[in-house]
């Protein structure tokens, strides 16, 4: 078996967003596939109102193959500090033609107002690994892990793009979606994240290869590129405008420093992601202002590395649950 769905950026690509059906008959929403989380929840019909803002609610009493977990229940925080919770369902899910006839739905009872705020988003497809599930008392698998034994092979792709829809394969890899050789990284999931190891990167084509591994996560749930300080200081001290504006909370930079390069990182055997100086000027610091955001900013704050959206959508990336691996490729 196989399915593929077409995601969309929401603006400024601050996230990517797909169509699921739950249920029967089908109620559609649009989710944000998650690769730094591991649980599935929606919006629903349990919510407050105060808590929803145009969101699609799934209705668990419209659909008849839903059927309530009693005694079960989920909280999740994220890094940046938003929260949902609520109650456990069973119901069909399809994603892309690609339907788990068992999946648990985390049905909404709160959300932080992060959701509230992001009307758009109805909910998060968590695609790390079960191990990290806050179902308790006992934690879910996800869906990928749900419909994994039943696919041609036990992998899912990611194609995210730039201001335009990408999208997200599952059991196979579309050789017509990257250019040149897929590269594999081994994965450590221990700690329910696809998490690996960088051999270094490089500023604009003519600065040196830096060799400094830098371990991380592949987080399509995430929007920025979060790196160690210093490889953040080595980048933008290559821009003529850019400083770290302590009142914006990161490094801004003029939108159109033409001194702006490209940033590379390593993937293995030598193969280097390029990431277009341009992905990096974010989003303008404010409507009437020249300077921009940057969309590379420190991981101190989380202790590891996130490569989040802005160096995702440079890459065709392969998340080979099969044989825990990363494949990246140009395209
Ligand atoms: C508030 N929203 C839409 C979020 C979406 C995703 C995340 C996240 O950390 N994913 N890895 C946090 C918040």
């Amino acid at each position: 078996d196989r399915g593929s769905v077409q995601n969309s950026p929401k603006s400024y690509d601050v996230e990517y967003l797909m169509p699921v059906s739950l249920g029967t008959p089908a109620q559609q929403l649009n989710l944000d596939l998650d690769t730094g989380s591991s649980d599935f929840w929606v919006f629903s019909t349990l919510l407050k109102e105060s808590m929803i803002n145009g969101q699609t609610l799934y209705d668990p009493n419209a659909s008849t193959t839903a059927d309530k977990m009693e005694g079960y229940s989920w909280k999740i925080t994220y890094g940046d500090q938003s929260y949902s919770s609520g109650d456990v369902y069973v119901d069909t899910v399809t994603i892309g033609d690609l339907t788990v006839s068992t999946q648990a739905v985390e049905a909404a009872r709160e959300v932080s107002e992060e959701f509230t705020a992001d009307s758009d988003n109805d909910g998060l497809v968590g695609l790390g690994f079960g191990i990290i599930n806050t179902v308790m008392p006992y934690k879910q698998k996800t869906f990928f892990e749900k419909a994994m034994p039943g696919l041609d092979s036990p992998v899912f792709t990611a194609d995210l793009k730039s201001g335009a829809p990408g999208r997200y394969n599952f059991g196979y890899i579309d050789d017509g979606a990257y250019t040149g050789n897929i590269t594999y990284v081994p994965v450590n999931s221990s700690d329910g994240f696809w998490s690996w190891v960088s051999p270094g990167f490089q500023v604009g084509t003519t600065g040196s290869f830096n060799s400094t591994r830098i371990h991380g996560i592949a987080d399509t749930g995430t929007t920025l590129l979060l790196l160690p300080e210093g490889v953040c200081e080595a980048f933008y001290g290559r821009i003529a405008s850019a400083k770290y504006d302590a009142s914006q909370g990161g490094y801004t930079f003029e939108c159109n420093d033409s001194t702006t390069p490209d940033f590379y990182f390593g993937t293995g055997n030598g193969q280097m992601i390029r990431i277009p100086g341009s992905y990096l000027a974010y989003s303008k610091t404010d409507t009437s202002s020249l300077r921009c955001f940057g969309g590379m900013q420190s991981d101190s704050g989380v202790g590891f590395t996130i490569w989040g959206d802005i160096a995702l959508k440079a890459a065709f990336i392969v998340f080979d649950q099969g044989s825990e691996r990363l494949g990246w490729a140009e395209k």
